[in-house]
């Protein structure tokens, strides 16, 4: 993924009361590198990676996948981008978890067969193994996050984004998802993980993008970005953080 000094505003220009929430940034996503996008509240994170598949359209630079502009192929943006959002209410279309997760691979017009491996594999990753009949509506939160991170992976994308994806998760559930997302990026997948707590992901990491006010305040590999990230306001592990934390038992 290619992002090239992208702006995107909210409510018009500065002088009209609007915002800018990303301002003149330039990004590479490497096919298969994992990255961190952190920042504080209100930094833009969001925003910028929405522009990944077209969801925001920035008002000025170009963002491209696999070397196609967004703007000329939303289809194929879209079906390399997977986007896990923010508050997984917003991206449910069926009232079962397994018609949910199936919902994606029907529309890739892939055969039964194949629509059921993936239904399987995906669900296996996040901890809900057997779990297609239970109706979203009777569970908690975290296993609707879990859900949407399994609607998610059942695409296969070259790129999965997932928008703070450990808020409401428990402890098992965490380690879940976190190991899930090691593996992906040992196959190749692209992994970006907007973030506030960095401490679940700072080890996979490849690199770490800080944002502040928009802008890119920092672009580098996790420790050094750790020197650097206390500005920011976000949460950075104590120690090394390839270790267990103490509360892993
Ligand atoms: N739909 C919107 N309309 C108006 N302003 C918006 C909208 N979405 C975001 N903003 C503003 O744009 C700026 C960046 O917001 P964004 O959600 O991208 O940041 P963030 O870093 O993801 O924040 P958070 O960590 O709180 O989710 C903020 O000032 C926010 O208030």
């Amino acid at each position: 993924m290619e992002v090239r000094e992208v702006t995107c505003r909210y409510g018009g220009s500065g002088d009209e009361g609007g915002v800018t929430a990303v301002d003149d940034v330039s990004l590479s996503v490497p096919d298969g590198q994992f990255l961190i996008v952190a920042g504080a509240n209100g930094s833009g994170k969001t925003t910028l990676v929405r522009t990944f598949n077209g969801l925001v359209d920035p008002d000025a630079g170009r963002v491209a996948v696999n070397g196609t502009p967004v703007e000329t192929d939303l289809v194929a943006a879209r079906t390399a981008v997977g986007m896990v959002f923010q508050d997984p209410r917003d991206q449910f279309v069926a009232a079962t978890v397994g018609a949910d997760v199936a919902f994606g691979p029907e529309n890739l017009g892939l055969s039964h067969a194949e629509i059921d491996r993936r239904v399987e594999a995906a669900l296996d990753a996040v901890n809900m193994a057997g779990r297609e009949t239970d109706r979203i509506a009777s569970l908690s939160g975290g296993e609707r996050e879990r859900v949407a991170i399994a609607g998610a992976l059942a695409m296969e994308p070259d790129h999965l984004v997932l928008d703070e994806p450990f808020t409401g998760l428990d402890e098992p559930a965490r380690r879940s998802v976190v190991e899930r997302l090691r593996a992906l990026r040992r196959e190749g997948t692209g992994v970006v993980v907007v973030t506030h707590d960095l401490r679940d992901v700072f080890g996979v990491a490849d690199r770490v993008v800080g944002l502040a006010d928009g802008r890119v305040a920092i672009d580098a590999p996790p420790a050094e970005a750790a020197a650097a990230l206390p500005g920011l306001d976000v949460r950075v592990p104590e120690g090394d953080p390839a270790e267990p934390r103490p509360s892993d038992g």
